[in-house]
């Protein structure tokens, strides 16, 4: 056989696969629309019907891994899933997500990687208005960024929580790449944008290779972009998305300080989400500044044997010297061994507050 008769051969298996493919993803779909019709059916009249669950996407993932034989790797497979979920969800309920724009920052792209591309994002100017739009119904989520590995605590995101009703109801987690972007790579630079966030990341690689010129803090990396996009001498430290909507050319790429730097971020909602089995809870908790008052609220997890991932301190906003502890820990506020834990931090504490119960991120 010539090598085009080879090829030939191969691509015709292809076209093959791909119908049945084809065929199957449709079959899927019609499986979930068929959820929403029973969803629908079995609803307490006038009751809002979700049909968006965190955890049973989170198991389907699992799942796809689990019995994945490759040659694609997991994550690539899980990937594919994601997209077909997503226009599965689509078709039994078009999503609107809020995130913290504007258009072409990491908060979008964890956004698309946590719903897929069937959703409308749309893009808020600040963290409160993230919120805002999921508490008025305009989106049924939003995309916040919470932490970050290098820069640490978002604190807006936390201090947004004390007045809200919205939980969290999953997370996301992105690798941070940040790159030094130009309008002309022949420019000389003399002003440098980014949110305050991505300075940070990147504080050690400008102090060595840009120790005089000015850092200036935006609102947002795409902010940042969009100036150095219209701004003789200015350049923008942001991510792929940014550089390619703005048109940027790359200077500088992969320029974070920390090969490994990721930030976390949270989707919030109105809804609680039921186990998936491999769950964390967030809560905050306040106390009074007085002896013992952190060992009270932390005792209760180490004698029930629950791993804390995160402990966080804000002020109170109650009182001057009052503090707040964020605390992330394994386990779902319906779990057996977490119920009671969850009564006996209500009893220790001051100010309790359950933020949300969600199954850790899977991509
Ligand atoms: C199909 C369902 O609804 C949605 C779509 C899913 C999917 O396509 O697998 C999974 C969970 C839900 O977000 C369901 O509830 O099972």
């Amino acid at each position: 056989m010539s090598e085009a008769q080879e090829l030939d051969q191969l691509r015709q298996q292809i076209d093959a696969l791909d119908q049945q493919i084809q065929l199957l993803i449709n079959e899927r779909a019609k499986c979930a629309q068929q959820v929403a019709e029973v969803k629908y059916k079995y609803a307490e009249p006038g009751s809002l019907v979700t049909f968006y669950r965190p955890e049973r996407e989170a198991q389907v993932l699992l799942n796809v891994m689990a019995r994945n034989e490759g040659p694609l790797p997991n994550e690539s497979i899980a990937r594919v899933f994601r997209e077909i979920m997503s226009q599965c969800l689509a078709l039994e309920e078009p999503l609107t997500i809020a995130y913290l724009g504007p258009h072409g920052t990491f908060t979008q792209q964890a956004a698309v990687k946590h719903f897929g591309h069937a959703v409308t994002c749309a893009g808020q100017v600040s963290i409160a208005d993230v919120f805002r739009e999921v508490e008025s119904g305009s989106a049924q989520y939003g995309v916040v960024p919470v932490e970050n590995s290098t820069e640490g605590v978002v604190t807006h995101t936390l201090d947004s929580f004390y007045d809200s009703n919205l939980y969290i109801c999953g997370e996301v987690t992105l690798r941070i790449h940040h790159h030094m972007l130009v309008k002309s790579l022949t420019d000389n630079v003399q002003r440098i944008y980014s949110h305050a966030q991505s300075l940070g990341q990147c504080r050690l690689w400008l102090d060595q290779n840009f120790p005089n010129v000015e850092r200036i803090a935006v609102s947002s990396n795409a902010e940042a972009a969009r100036r150095a996009s219209s701004e003789v001498g200015a350049a923008a430290i942001a991510g792929e998305a940014a550089a390619e909507l703005y048109e940027l050319e790359v200077r500088n790429a992969n320029i974070e300080d920390r090969p490994d730097n990721t930030t976390r971020f949270l989707i919030i909602g109105k809804q609680e989400t039921i186990p998936s089995g491999d769950d964390k809870t967030s809560i905050m908790v306040s106390s009074r500044n007085q002896p013992g008052a952190l060992y009270n609220v932390l005792a209760p997890f180490h004698e029930a044997g629950v791993s804390l991932t995160r402990i966080e301190t804000r002020p109170d906003h109650s009182g001057t010297w009052n503090y707040l502890f964020f605390i992330d820990f394994e386990g779902h506020k319906n779990d057996q061994r977490i119920s009671p834990l969850m009564q006996r931090l209500r009893d220790v504490a001051v100010d309790f507050k359950w933020l949300g119960s969600y199954p850790k991120a899977v991509l």
